[in-house]
């Protein structure tokens, strides 16, 4: 452009100077030439006017080539504009468009005429304010190139890329711009600049980068992502060994291998390895290398890294759960949406006896046992389809036909859109828990001797039975029974003939109620009917009278018949009581009733039987406040020795002055005092105030006196130690052991267990007496006697009541005597009244003597009194 400009800018003065230094050398030669070659000056005039033809024909060929010359340079210089992909402008220095090529006509869609009015300002976009530097900055005087934005001749913009400079035209400036549209550039770099940031994206996502390593400089590169999973900030360039160093030994060698092998064999590799990031976070990548080979040498390798951790991961927990599934004890069964069968585990072929090949592709239904009902499966299909899990047990069918128990949990798996692609069954056989569930449970629930339910199951029945009742409107009986004399028998006939006739007794039993009837067996001899669903309570007599009737019949054990009657006690519901456990002490007062009344009978309960109860608890009550209210006191009546009439004994019985019911005789509270446990404190309190006691009377009265105390087996039971305490306190408070006397009750000794005879024993070797109280009513045996090494026996008083001359009472009196006497024992007799009972036990050698002829029992002042001489 700048050299045909510049030719263009010369021609005007070249083709003039070229022309008049033409034109004097011809003139000045021509004239020359003539005057020599032609002397005449008749044919120089001649030759002149050919000589100025030849001028005019020589100057008008110059003139022709010149002009040609200047034409075709035009044309060149316009073709070159006009033809031009850009658009060429030519501004005066005021920005007034002095030209344009066609190529700026379209591109800012102005006719040429427009074009020819048209300022600077007006290509621009209407923010622009200076129309020159849009263009060209002043100061470039060789010229510039830059981006801007141009308008269109309806007003839209465009992007441009301006080149420009300065001219100078004849003397003026001028702007020459060349202005190319660059929005389809720009188009493109903007789509080349988001699919790289798309790529960088997706190798963020994919954790997956590129590398590589120039092996000529033993530099390398990698992308952003490959840096970012080393853990590294980006940079240009990377050594090798940097690369290597976040391998550790093992994983270091491997690469190194085959990165040797890619280079000296072009063997490309792909690798899995761990490393650690420069944070020291342990990853799992995959490196994959292709080698670059030019005229068969490796000049780069060039490969991906991808951090392949989760995928490690994931790999893990599926070889896990292959582990899981192949090794589990629980059967696994995989069925999809439709219920097939996709697959089953060892577990399952083991439990069900179906391999793998025989149950793909079928339902569940192949196990099915027909146990439960269709509403079992709609329930179960309901709650798979709310909640997508279900758990419970089912029975199922082995292919063997077998029945089995097993405990089913069932998930579903559902795909992103929530719809249910497969379920997973885990069950285990639980047959085996089953079985033994229900003998534990028969055990919890079911006397092991008769099959009748227990205690236990009473309970819930009868509960179940007051619900029922009170549903329907209907009443209950509760019958309360114990066999009569049963102890007898069983020690008469020994325990197993004893079992024998509480079976026979239950199935009487079961044979004298209606089905819907509970006969239970609470332990012992002592059983329960619940009569339900009454609608008149006559039919409980009935039921009574033909449980009474059963019993008629003798019982056989072994070659023996033996009768066994049995006393009811009727309690009926809601009358009576509206709780089980009312019901329950309520029918079993009304037994004690129909025994006392003669056995072999039934009794309903009453009003006073209720009364009797209530009294009861309220004295129960009281009695937790007598000790602390100090209502006790200790009364002493003397034993008196027989053959001298000396009192160097007493006994010490316990009295309680109640606050508001005066005194209340001990056969009233000392049962209560048992059952509630309170005995031991009452018992401890008697100890504590008779040794207190007996300490005066040696010191007052005889030096050898003693005081017996009444122990009972509930202290013997709840307090294990306690005969130690007392053997302290004595020792304690200079007391010799034999101060105080332990009496103890023959049932005591029939039940002895091994801290019984403990405490026994440590009252004996410690040298604290024992007598043995009310003797003959019950079954003591003589060894207890020896073994425990009794000091006194006490002959009830039934047997003193009686007592004369060669009546039974008597002998057995004597007997009781000599047989004591044999063993060392020395007896006491209890309850003699009369002067003749006296006389008479003092003739059969009985030692010491106890009763109302001699003193009732009194306060301590007084029996103080009465022994004073
Ligand atoms: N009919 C009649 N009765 C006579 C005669 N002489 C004495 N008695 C009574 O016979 C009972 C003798 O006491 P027990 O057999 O040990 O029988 C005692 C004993 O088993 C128990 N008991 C009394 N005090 C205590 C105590 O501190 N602890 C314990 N565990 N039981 C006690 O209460 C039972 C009754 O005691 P008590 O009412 O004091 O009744 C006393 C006494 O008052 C008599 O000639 N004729």
């Amino acid at each position: 452009m700048k050299l045909f400009s510049r030719k263009l800018r010369y021609a005007a003065i070249r083709i003039p100077l070229i022309y008049c230094v033409f034109a004097v050398l011809w003139i000045m030669a021509s004239d020359q030439t003539l005057a020599l070659l032609l002397p005449e000056a008749a044919s120089i005039t001649h030759f002149q006017t050919l000589k100025g033809l030849l001028f005019i024909l020589l100057t008008a060929a110059l003139l022709y080539h010149l002009i040609h010359r200047q034409q075709l340079l035009a044309s060149r210089y316009n073709s070159l504009t006009v033809h031009a992909n850009d658009s060429i402008l030519l501004f005066d220095h005021q920005g007034k468009l002095v030209d344009a090529n066609d190529r700026a006509l379209r591109m800012y869609g102005y006719t040429r005429d427009q074009m020819q009015h048209i300022h600077a300002r007006q290509l621009l976009p209407d923010a622009a304010s200076d129309w020159r530097s849009c263009f060209l900055a002043e100061a470039q005087h060789n010229g510039i190139i830059f981006e801007s934005e141009h308008k269109h001749a309806d007003g839209s913009t465009f992007s441009v890329e301006v080149s420009a400079c300065l001219l100078k035209i004849g003397g003026s400036d001028y702007i020459q711009a060349i202005v190319r549209d660059i929005t389809e550039r720009l188009r493109v770099v903007e789509k080349l600049r988001e699919s790289e940031q798309l790529l960088a994206h997706m190798s963020a996502i994919a954790h997956i980068g590129g590398w590589e390593f120039d092996v000529e400089t033993g530099i390398g590169s990698w992308t952003r992502e490959v840096a970012h999973i080393h853990g590294v900030e980006f940079k240009d360039n990377i050594s090798a060994e940097f690369g290597l160093g976040f391998y550790e030994a093992e994983s270091r060698e491997k690469i190194e291998a085959a990165i040797q092998q890619a280079i000296d064999h072009g063997k490309p590799y792909d690798l899995e390895l761990e490393l650690v990031t420069a944070r020291g976070i342990r990853k799992w990548v995959r490196t994959v290398c292709t080698p670059h080979i030019i005229d068969g040498r490796v000049l780069k390798l060039q490969g991906s890294f991808q951090d392949i951790s989760d995928r490690k991961v994931a790999e893990d927990k599926m070889r896990l759960a292959t582990l899981v599934f192949e090794n589990s004890s629980e059967a696994i069964m995989v069925v999809d949406a439709e219920s097939q069968i996709l697959s089953v585990n060892p577990a399952f072929t083991e439990m069900t006896g179906y391999t793998a090949q025989e149950v793909v592709g079928k339902t569940p239904k192949i196990l099915a046992s027909g146990k439960q009902d269709r509403k079992f499966y709609e329930e179960m299909w309901h709650l798979l389809d709310s909640n997508g899990k279900w758990q419970g047990e089912v029975w199922n069918r082995r292919k063997n036909g077998e029945s089995y128990a097993e405990w089913l949990t069932i998930d579903t798996i559902y795909n992103e859109h929530g719809e249910v692609i497969r379920r997973v069954a885990l069950f285990s056989d639980i047959t085996k828990n089953k079985q033994n569930q229900e003998v534990i449970w028969r055990q919890a629930n079911f006397d092991q001797l008769t099959g009748l339910p227990n205690r236990r199951m009473l309970h819930d029945r009868l509960n179940q039975e007051i619900l029922k009742a009170d549903r329907n409107h209907q009443m209950l009986a509760v019958l309360f029974l114990d066999l009569d004399r049963f102890k007898e028998v069983n020690d008469t006939y020994g325990h197993l003939m004893g079992d024998q006739l509480l079976q026979e007794s239950a199935h009487r039993l079961l044979h004298s109620v209606r089905e819907c009837d509970t006969v239970a067996r609470l332990g012992g001899d002592e059983f329960v009917v619940i009569l339900s669903g009454l609608q008149d309570k006559d039919v409980v007599q009935d039921i009574a009278q033909s449980i009474l009737k059963k019993f008629d019949t003798p019982f056989q054990l072994d070659n023996d018949l033996t009768h066994v009657s049995v006393s009811i006690g009727i309690t009926i519901y809601p009358e009576d009581g509206n709780a089980g456990e009312v019901l329950f002490k309520n029918a079993d007062q009304a037994m004690y009733v129909a025994k006392n009344n003669g056995r072999n009978r039934y009794s309903y309960f009453t009003a006073s039987m209720q009364a009797h109860a209530q009294n009861r608890m309220r004295l129960s009550n009281d009695l937790h406040l007598a000790l602390p209210g100090q209502q006790f006191e200790l009364y002493y009546q003397p034993i008196v020795e027989l053959a001298t009439g000396q009192v160097h004994k007493a006994e010490a019985l316990l009295r309680w002055q109640h606050p508001t019911r005066g005194m209340i005789p001990p056969d009233n509270f000392i049962p209560l005092a048992e059952e509630t446990g309170l005995i031991v404190d009452i018992g401890n309190w008697v100890f504590y105030e008779a040794a207190r006691q007996v300490k005066r009377l040696q010191s007052l009265h005889h030096a050898s006196f003693q005081i017996s105390i009444n122990k009972s087996p509930v202290q013997f039971h709840n307090e294990t130690h306690g005969h130690e305490a007392w053997i302290s306190f004595l020792l304690m408070n200079d007391l010799p052991r034999q101060s105080i006397v332990v009496e103890i009750t023959e049932g005591l000794l029939m039940h002895t267990d091994e801290s019984i005879s403990a405490q026994l024993l440590g009252f004996r070797d410690a040298g604290v007496q024992v007598a043995l109280d009310d003797f003959g009513t019950g079954y003591s045996s003589l060894s207890y006697l020896k073994k425990f090494d009794i000091d006194y026996l006490k002959i009830d008083r039934i047997f003193v009541r009686n007592l004369s001359r060669n009546s039974s009472d008597m002998a057995l009196c004597e007997a009781i005597v000599m047989m004591a006497h044999k063993l060392d024992i020395k007896v006491i007799a209890e309850g003699i009244e009369t002067e003749e009972q006296r006389e008479l036990l003092q003739q059969i050698g009985c030692d010491f003597g106890q009763g109302y002829l001699f003193s009732p029992p009194l306060p301590a002042p007084a029996f103080e009194a009465y022994l004073r001489p």
